[in-house]
């Protein structure tokens, strides 16, 4: 006797993701930024001289130094922040790859589109909530998205927050944690899709278990974000950064750059005695 035996029908192939599309915003992939020979005041008070830095694509670079030598300062300047400072100017010139940020057809909300910003102190809009927090910058930079509940979710996945608050989209963004709340600003600041993202001590106001988040979220970040990063603590220097310049002043003086370098060499076998004072922890 022959029986026949019936094949179960094939699953139908999962349909391909749908692909987020943004008009009007950066191009697309990380983007290597060089500072050449930039110099900045505040009135006639100097505070940076000649500095020049490359901070290559997809890498996390460290501005590591003591209070007061310009650090923030040189962050500011790399997204255009500066001049919003009434009495600020500068020298010098800042590429994004080979396109210099200043030049004059450049508009600063522009530049600040292509190179994103998050702040010491965690800023979300409170009254706003956390969908409304994520996608307010889309409005503010004139970009458009075919598919904002998919951008919503890959930006706060990127920032490493979206299963924490993937069912309370509609709660406000001022009622999270602290460091959730710095999270939602990384998330915030991703959803233009910057090249570049500053991070001015993003955890100096977080416990550890947060600051210890957001440091993995740097690491999976510079897959397609080049990272600059302010920051006090030199273990979080050592653990997050491929490279790491160190800023100095002397006194009345502007700060500098007293040495760059891979963040290994910098730790291990800096060139300059005053960084390796620095970086073990003997001044500053
Ligand atoms: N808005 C401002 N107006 C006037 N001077 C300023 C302003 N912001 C910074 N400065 C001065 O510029 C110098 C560099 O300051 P900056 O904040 O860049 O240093 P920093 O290395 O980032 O310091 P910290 O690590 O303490 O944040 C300091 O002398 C500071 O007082």
């Amino acid at each position: 006797m022959s029986t026949t035996t019936e094949l179960p029908a094939a699953p139908d192939p999962a349909p391909p993701p749908r692909q987020i599309v943004l008009t009007g915003g950066a191009p697309a992939g990380a983007a290597a930024v060089t500072a050449r020979a930039v110099s900045a005041w505040f009135g006639d008070h100097k505070v940076l001289d000649r500095v020049s830095l490359h901070m290559p694509a997809n890498e996390v670079t460290a501005l590591i130094g003591p209070s007061g030598c310009g650090k923030s300062t040189f962050l500011r300047i790399l997204n255009r922040m500066h001049e919003l400072v009434p009495s600020a100017a500068l020298a010098g010139e800042v590429l994004l790859d080979d396109q210099d940020i200043y030049r004059a057809e450049v508009r600063p909300a522009q530049a600040r589109v292509r190179i994103g910003m998050v702040f010491q102190r965690p800023n979300p809009f409170p009254a706003m909530t956390i969908r409304d927090n994520v996608l307010a910058g889309l409005k503010l930079a004139g970009i458009t998205c075919n598919d904002r509940p998919s951008l919503l979710e890959e930006s706060l996945t990127r920032a490493g927050l979206w299963n924490e608050v993937r069912g309370r989209l509609g709660t406000l963004g001022g009622a999270l944690s602290g460091g959730q709340q710095q999270r939602l600003c990384i998330a915030r600041a991703l959803a233009i899709r910057p090249q570049v993202l500053l991070m001015d001590e993003p955890c100096s106001a977080l416990d550890p278990t947060s600051t210890n988040r957001i440091e993995e979220t740097i690491h999976e970040l510079k897959k397609d974000v080049t990272v600059v990063i302010v920051t006090h603590n030199m273990q979080q220097a050592h653990r997050v950064s491929d490279s790491c310049a160190f800023f100095l002043a002397g006194e009345n003086e502007p700060g500098r750059i007293v040495e760059a370098d891979q963040t290994e060499k910098m730790f291990s076998d800096p060139a300059d005695p005053r960084t390796l004072d620095y970086v073990s922890g003997r001044f500053g």
